[in-house]
């Protein structure tokens, strides 16, 4: 659907303050978008599936184009988990229980994984981009300020995702690597948009 006009801005729908200021530093003002604060359902499964069903329900309460993303931290050695679980598994357990988790492994590698989901509106499929990362898992270094970061080492870094400055992480994270597909996916559809209102 080459230069489909779109009647408003996509609304990106997180419940996430740090992945919105990412998204926003990313994006910039290549896809006009605004932001809604909603705290959806958190669903089991695949990841890909996760996050085109948080883009379905986000179509219906928007009703309109919505952008949404899942995030994993997944563990080789413990086969991809945490995975989509992350959240409560860093909410229970903290960074050092996520160390602890690999503590009986030498190996200690782990992938960030980024599933953002497109949908044009309610009832109509959303698209999906990922976007990976891989790294290794760490005792806590750097900022305590989102989520995992202080416990992720991003292979041919010293530096944990904490440590390093947003704009470094930004040009290498599995955020910027997704949002970076979701970017070529509006210049290839050439979406056009009937407001220019920018977040
Ligand atoms: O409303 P949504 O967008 O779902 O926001 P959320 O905080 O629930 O996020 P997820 O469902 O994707 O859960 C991923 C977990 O990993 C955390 N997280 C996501 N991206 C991260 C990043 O780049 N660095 C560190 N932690 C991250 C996030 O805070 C959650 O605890
Ligand atoms: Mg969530």
């Amino acid at each position: 659907m080459k230069g489909l006009v779109l009647s408003r801005p996509v609304t990106f729908v997180t419940g996430n303050a740090k992945k919105l200021e990412e998204v926003r530093a990313i994006l910039g003002h290549s896809i006009p978008f605004n932001s809604l604060k909603l705290d959806l359902p958190e669903q089991q499964g695949e990841p890909e599936e996760i996050s085109r069903e948080k883009a379905r329900l986000a179509a219906i309460q928007v009703n309109g184009p919505v952008l949404v993303e899942d995030t994993c931290l997944c563990f080789n050695a413990l086969k991809g988990l945490p995975g989509p679980y992350i959240k409560w598994f860093l909410q229970k357990i903290g960074h050092e229980g996520l160390n602890n988790l690999l503590m009986a492994y030498e190996d200690k590698s782990a992938y960030a994984l980024c599933v953002f989901s497109f949908a044009l509106g309610p009832n109509v499929e959303p698209v999906t981009f990922l976007g990976k990362t891989l790294g290794k898992i760490v005792p806590p270094r750097g900022p305590n300020d989102f989520g995992w970061d202080p416990i992720f080492q991003p292979d041919g870094y010293e530096q944990t995702y904490a440590e390093m400055p947003k704009e470094e992480k930004n040009k290498i994270s599995h955020r910027y690597k997704a949002l970076d597909m979701v970017k070529s996916h509006f210049a290839e559809v050439g979406y056009k948009f009937e407001t220019d209102s920018l977040i």
